[in-house]
């Protein structure tokens, strides 16, 4: 008994010791400055109980009044603290003005190669060496200027889409995903897809895994990395199953297509690919099984598929909503389409100076339903901001919703209207804060204006040879459909909206006549 009462004794004292200590240095690390202001938090788990679970974080955290000084929140959970901004000034003051410090990615131990093995993924990795040099690939081949050799690309790959809406529009959904798919592919092994299951069901698969696992509080071993080194047999361990799976198909997903390209170099029959330059420019093709750089390069063209298909389709699977629930947008937009190409070709990308409302339609489909609308970023050094404290390795969350639905930017933000983005005499205005629907600082998507220029060629497309409109029940009544409400989107990187019906028919017989005659072009 007076044993056991010494040990509690003592193990209060070290308890206590050690609290102390830690808030002192804490304190001494601070320099007296007080974390960003969140709400209040708990021993040991902290904020984890305020981590949204059923409503996005950008609902919860993006109802701030953003006038106040509270645009910049803290939370923490486990001990990690996660500081959420909410408005333009502190992103642009943190992420841009400060990007160095701002410009790595939190670990997730879960994604380790013993684990799911997608460490490799670019937009999750850390800084060092692979991120710099592959990221100046990106940047350059998705400059504005290289965007220019892919557009060709992108038309060729949209006419088939038209002529498979045409065949079977009720299949939109899995034509649009195939769309996506097929440039992507293209662009980065030069491979032709030739349907939804070839090549992409690996990366598909890592997708669906690895989303489940990066939010806050997500997967246990994210916040408390030691439990990864206890036996997979572990009760607790109930993910094992998909960590294996993941890691399979993560291998698969980089591998495959690599080897495509590689077979067909060896053989000379390789189309040009990102593929194709990287290897050419690094010099490997008298080796093609040069170690790590061979590696890097592997990894680097494994990641585009996965950064660029929940994300993209989302945003054009928007674009059916909005038509469908805007149909005097879809009018107008008729009319100026008609009014450039006399409907005797389809639009192209050279007509976009004569095309202001299908510029501002394919913005407003980036802020409307923003795609991903939290962009997670780490501090690589402790950091001051307007007297508060942001200790190194902080999670940084842009939190891009809150800005882009802001009433007193966007009025009525939540309804989609293309003409915020013209000026009076109906030219284009571009928006600086448009942007934000791909992030901000040095990790801002590197293909965002690959993705502008896709959705405008896709929605220039559609809209130059289809009417978009409610799907009807077996009365010929419209089947009603609503933008779902926040509070029933599930915590995802990428927001996928639930699905609905519509009914896409040929204009007349004209436009008929010109997807047939363009889909064998
Ligand atoms: C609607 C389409 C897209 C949206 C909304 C989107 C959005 C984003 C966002 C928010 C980030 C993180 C930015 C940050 O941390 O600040 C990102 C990163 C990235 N995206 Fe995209 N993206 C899209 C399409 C694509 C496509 C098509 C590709 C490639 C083909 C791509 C490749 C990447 C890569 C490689 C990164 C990682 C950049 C880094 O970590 O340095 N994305 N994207």
């Amino acid at each position: 008994m007076l044993i056991s009462l010494v040990t509690a004794i003592d193990s209060l004292a070290l308890s206590t010791f050690l609290y102390l200590l830690f808030a002192f240095r804490d304190h001494r690390r601070r320099r007296g400055s007080p974390y960003p202001p969140g709400p209040p938090s708990w021993p040991i788990i902290g904020n984890l109980l305020d981590v949204p679970k059923l409503s996005p974080w950008f609902l919860k955290y993006g109802k701030i009044d953003l006038s106040s000084c509270c645009d910049v929140i803290c939370l923490q959970v486990f001990g990690q603290a996660v500081v959420v901004l909410c408005s333009p000034t502190a992103i642009k003051d943190l992420l841009e003005r400060r990007g160095e410090l701002y410009a790595d990615r939190m670990p997730f131990p879960i994604f380790e190669p013993e684990l799911m093995g997608v460490e490799w993924f670019l937009p999750h990795s850390r800084l060092g060496k692979y991120w710099r040099e592959g990221r100046k690939l990106l940047d350059r081949s998705f400059r504005p200027s290289a965007i220019a050799l892919h557009r060709g690309l992108i038309e060729e790959k949209t006419r088939v889409f038209l002529g498979q809406l045409l065949a079977t529009p009720n299949a939109f959904r899995e034509h649009i995903e195939l769309l996506q798919g097929k440039i992507v592919m293209r662009l980065t092994y030069g491979y032709d897809l030739k349907d939804n299951d070839d090549m992409l069901v690996p990366p598909r698969g890592v997708v669906n895994i690895t989303k489940q696992f990066m939010l806050p509080g997500a997967a246990l071993v994210n916040d408390l990395p030691f439990l990864r080194h206890l036996p997979s047999w572990v009760p607790w361990f109930k993910y094992e199953p998909l960590v294996s799976q993941c890691r399979e198909l993560a291998w698969r997903t980089k591998n495959e297509p690599f080897d495509f390209v590689r077979n067909s170099m060896r053989a000379g029959t390789a189309v040009p690919s990102l593929a194709t330059e990287y290897l050419q420019e690094a010099d490997l093709l008298s080796d093609l099984d040069s170690q790590p750089r061979m590696q890097d390069i592997k990894d680097l063209l494994g990641s585009l598929f996965i950064a660029g298909s929940d994300t993209t389709t989302a945003a054009m699977y928007s674009l059916f909503l909005a038509l469908i629930l805007y149909p005097e947008v879809q009018k107008r937009a008729q009319a100026e389409l008609d009014a450039v190409s006399s409907r005797d070709r389809l639009p192209t990308y050279d007509d976009k100076p004569r095309l202001p409302y299908i510029e501002a339609m394919s913005k407003e489909l980036m802020r409307w339903q923003m795609v991903t609308p939290l962009g997670p970023h780490a501090t690589t050094d402790d950091d001051f901001y307007r007297g508060y404290f942001i200790p190194k390795g902080a999670a940084v969350i842009t939190n891009g919703w809150a800005v882009l639905h802001n009433p007193e930017l966007y009025p009525d933000p939540e309804a989609f209207n293309p003409d915020r983005f013209l000026n009076e005499d109906g030219t284009f205005r571009d928006d600086p804060m448009i942007p934000l629907a791909f992030g901000a600082g040095r990790r801002i998507c590197p293909a965002r204006h690959f993705v502008d220029t896709t959705l405008f060629i896709v929605t220039a497309s559609v809209l130059s040879v289809f009417n978009v409109t409610k799907a009807k029940d077996k009365d010929g009544n419209d089947i009603p459909v609503a933008v779902p409400p926040l509070e029933s989107i599930l915590p995802d990187i990428a927001i996928q909206l639930p699905k609905f019906g519509c009914s896409i028919t040929p204009r007349d017989k004209v436009a008929e006549d010109l997807i047939r005659a363009s889909a064998l072009a």
